[in-house]
């Protein structure tokens, strides 16, 4: 695989950084509070099981399974709900944990979904964040690192369902899109 890749953006030491500030500015803003965090698979899963180690608050952890990429660089702006909750959230803190947002139209679609069962509370927090991609108006209240216009892989992040081992987010050599698509 490491012939594969272009440029490391961030290692697996300044991920780790980053992920244990964001768990320490959660556990602050939460204040004691009971909160269930919903992982997005797949890509979140990662992320998730390293922020929740850092998070100091009596915490619920729930998955959903959404898919609007595929195989493909590009989204396909329909999202599907694949795997719903089986934690009851009504009257809850949700804590939405992403790997990335891009277009943000998987988050819109989840966050509309999910405000419609009456949460006590629901907050975003994504390790990436590429602004500058985004079709949809969203607030997103925890980001780890803004990134360029990039596609990128690693640390939870496929192409093609490929790389999500890798402890690093790096982006891949051209050839390699042009081989799989
Ligand atoms: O902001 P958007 O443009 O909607 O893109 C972001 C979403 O796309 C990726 O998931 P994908 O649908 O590829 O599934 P995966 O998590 O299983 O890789 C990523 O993990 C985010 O969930
Ligand atoms: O940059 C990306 N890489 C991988 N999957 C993605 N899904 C949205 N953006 C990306
Ligand atoms: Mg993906």
């Amino acid at each position: 695989m490491k012939m594969d890749i272009e440029e490391i953006l961030y290692t697996k030491e300044q991920i780790s950084c980053k992920v244990k500030e964001l768990g320490q500015q959660i556990t602050r803003d939460y204040n004691g509070e009971e909160v269930i965090v919903i992982g997005v698979l797949k890509g979140a899963n990662i992320f998730l099981g390293d922020l929740i180690r850092e998070i100091n608050l009596p915490l619920y952890i729930d998955f959903m399974a959404v898919s609007s990429y595929g195989y493909s660089t590009q989204t396909s702006g329909v999202v599907k709900i694949l795997k719903d909750l089986d934690l009851e959230v009504e009257n809850k803190h949700v804590l939405i944990i992403e790997d990335i947002v891009d277009t943000g139209l998987t988050l819109k679609y989840l966050t509309e979904n999910l405000r419609s069962r009456k949460l006590a509370s629901l907050k975003i927090c994504t390790l990436l964040d590429k602004p500058s991609r985004r079709k949809c108006d969203l607030y997103l209240d925890y980001v780890g690192f803004d990134i360029p216009d990039e596609f990128i892989v690693g640390y939870g992040i496929d192409y093609a369902e490929k790389y999500r081992n890798l402890p690093f987010i790096a982006t891949l050599k051209p050839e390699v899109y042009e081989s799989l698509s």
